[in-house]
């Protein structure tokens, strides 16, 4: 299974999640989040995890054509998150610009949310279900809510869960839904922005436990 630590901030994490299975690395760049990391830090610790083969996850929020431009110049991603509002036609115009593979995020709160999808999952190489942001909330990812998975029970396809995941509810969200791959953040976090080597760990081991029962 896929699994995304989401806003690494330094070497000694970025390593952590590789050793522990992590298949992709996300850095964001948003600066209203604590997680924010610079083009340059970012093309850093970009190198280190494409040096270890783990593909390196650009998360971005209703970015211009110039941040995405200093992005992908300065990181060298292998893949573009899209946290916003995009619509279908910037997902497009964003493919066709950079050529890198896309992952639309989805905020779900109810099935309803589903709705649209299917304009996205013609254009997105990957979907991702994360938890619709708390009404007042800065960010649009990256706040620790999960939602009810049993809405994603019936869907096929190689898509991505998130939003609230942890060591503690992964096993039980694996029982819900199918996922092709996870994606966590603040729950891996002992302070807003800080990533704790010892939750990396247990998160992947509580994967290990679910895979094998
Ligand atoms: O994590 C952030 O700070 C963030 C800020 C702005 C847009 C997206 C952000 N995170 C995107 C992610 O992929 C997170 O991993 C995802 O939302 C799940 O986060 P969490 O609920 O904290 O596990």
């Amino acid at each position: 299974m896929d699994v995304k630590i989401c806003g690494l901030g330094s070497e000694q994490t970025v390593d952590v999640a590789i050793a522990s299975g992590a298949s992709h690395v996300g850095f964001v760049f948003y600066p209203l989040s604590p997680r924010h990391v610079g083009p340059s830090h970012a093309g850093e610790l970009a190198k280190r995890a494409k040096d270890q083969r783990v593909s390196v996850v650009a998360v971005t929020v209703d970015a211009g054509d110039g941040m995405l431009d200093a992005i992908v110049e300065t990181v060298g991603p292998d893949m573009l998150q899209l946290h916003g509002k995009e619509e279908a036609y910037r997902v497009e115009e964003i493919k066709d610009r950079y050529g890198l593979p896309v992952m639309k995020a989805i905020a779900v709160e109810t099935a309803d949310d589903l709705s649209g999808i299917d304009e996205y999952a013609d254009i997105a190489d990957k979907l991702l279900f994360d938890a619709k942001a708390p009404k007042g909330a800065v960010l649009p990812g990256g706040n620790g809510v999960s939602f009810d998975w049993s809405i994603l029970k019936d869907l096929k396809g190689d898509w991505f869960l998130s939003g609230g995941l942890s060591p503690d509810n992964v096993q039980e969200a694996l029982r819900v839904c199918s996922p092709g791959g996870l994606d966590v953040s603040s729950s891996l976090e002992s302070a807003p922005g800080t990533k704790d080597p010892e939750r990396i760990r247990a998160f992947f081991a509580a994967i290990r436990e679910a895979e094998a029962a």
